[in-house]
């Protein structure tokens, strides 16, 4: 037999490896930063066991979140802008990693691969593009290549083409992390994660993968975020400080409701190229509430996300005992939070589970790389049962 090229054999070598050490990216819609989290991954589908070692979000600099936003969610863009980043993202992303590594004293070759996300630049299920002849499609940016060779690490990446392929639309992939990793037999729960979008797995009790719900529920942070930006000249509302100085204006709330995405049949998903600003200028038109005071608009949109959240779960998931386990930032929303707990007894944060509300979804994709390399296919009702991500060598 020829011998394996030194890629093929260093793969190999890594795939056979008892505890694999995984670095997982993360960077949302919000565009707060990189999330990293660095961790031990050993077996895989159900018998997956992680450690996480340490985590960082490392937060971008202003001037690269505009350069971002220029093509961010955007229907038309600069295309060399677009290309420029794609390669300017890969090379960045492995810089931050090569800083964390750094900062934590490990060195890069202890690491046996990086599994990254990327960066979504435009998320468009065929429910939101609705052209016949096109397919479910998405775009993640940040080449993994440029990953691979800043850091000399394999890298694993743009996992959710493969979804795609197989007839999802790319997203949530959460539901593979939250099966395997959130499960518990005789507990019915929803892993419910509140980032720049929020969705949720539902996990039975009666551990009938069949029945297991991963979706999108609506906007998560995205639309609070962007008003705060735009009125207030912050990057979020921190610890609702501005919602609490406003009030809930239920005309443009039952507005904001009554968009036909609510009523469509999960599992569903969206992003910031449905809700922007524009959508919310759209339902101030509608309800005439134009001229809202802006801490009373960021109140509502506030309420928006809660009240968004609660109306899916009562109305598609009607179990006794629900115990729900939110992460992502808008675990930290004080607004959101009260309001979910006085729909909801029994809610806590992730760390409940053991799982770092804020790492979550980096460890998401450390778990969905470790799968890549050393899974097999696992059969989740009608979800794509496939292995996802492509890899990036160093050499
Ligand atoms: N102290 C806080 N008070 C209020 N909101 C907060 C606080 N901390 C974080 N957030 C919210 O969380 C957001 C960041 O959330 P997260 O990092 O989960 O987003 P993401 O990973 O970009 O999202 P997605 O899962 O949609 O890709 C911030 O933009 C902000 O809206
Ligand atoms: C296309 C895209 O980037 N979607 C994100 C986004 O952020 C939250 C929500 O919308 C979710 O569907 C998804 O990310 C998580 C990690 C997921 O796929 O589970």
């Amino acid at each position: 037999m020829l011998p394996l090229n030194q890629n093929l054999q260093k793969l190999f070598d890594i795939a056979q490896k008892p505890v694999k050490t995984v670095i997982g990216l993360m960077s949302g819609t919000s565009l707060d930063g990189l999330d990293i989290a660095l961790c031990s991954f050993s077996g895989h589908g159900l018998q997956t066991q992680y450690k996480l070692l340490q985590f960082i979000t490392i937060p971008y600099p202003e001037g690269f979140k505009s350069e971002v936003q220029q093509v961010f969610a955007k229907k038309t863009v600069d295309l060399e802008k677009l290309t420029l980043l794609n390669a300017y993202i890969g090379s960045y992303h492995g810089e931050l990693v090569l800083q964390a590594l750094s900062k934590w004293d490990i060195a890069p070759d202890t690491v046996d691969f990086i599994a990254s996300h990327g960066q979504t630049i435009y998320h468009a299920p065929k429910r939101l593009h609705k052209q016949a002849n096109y397919p479910n499609a998405t775009l993640q940016i940040g080449d993994g290549d440029h990953l691979a060779v800043k850091t000399g690490i394999l890298t694993i990446s743009d996992f959710r083409q493969k979804h795609i392929a197989a007839g999802g639309e790319g997203a949530p992939l959460a539901l593979y992390g939250d099966v395997l990793l959130g499960h518990k037999p005789g507990e019915e729960r929803i892993l419910l994660n509140i980032g720049g979008i929020a969705n949720l797995t539902y996990l039975p009790a009666n551990n009938d993968t069949t029945n297991v719900l991963c979706t999108d529920v609506g906007p998560g942070n995205t639309l609070v975020d962007a008003a705060c930006r735009r009125y207030f000249n912050k990057a979020f509302d921190e610890d609702s400080a501005i919602a609490n100085s406003g009030k809930v204006n239920h005309d443009l709330l039952t507005a904001l409701l009554s968009h036909p995405f609510f009523l469509e049949a999960a599992p569903k998903t969206t992003g910031p190229e449905l809700f922007n600003l524009a959508f919310v200028e759209n339902a101030q038109q509608q309800s005439q509430t134009k001229e809202l005071p802006p801490e009373d608009l960021v109140s509502t949109l506030s309420a928006f996300t809660a009240t968004s959240i609660i109306n899916f779960i009562k109305a598609n998931i009607q179990v006794d005992n629900l115990k729900i386990f939110v992460s992502g930032g808008g675990a930290r929303n004080p607004f959101v939070i009260t309001q979910l707990k006085l729909a909801f007894e029994n809610i806590k944060d992730t760390s409940s589970l053991g799982i770092n509300p804020d790492a979550k979804e980096a460890i998401l994709f450390a778990l969905l790389g470790n799968e890549a390399l050393c899974g097999e296919p696992i059969v989740l009702g009608d979800n794509p049962k496939v292995l996802m991500g492509k890899f990036s060598f160093a050499v």
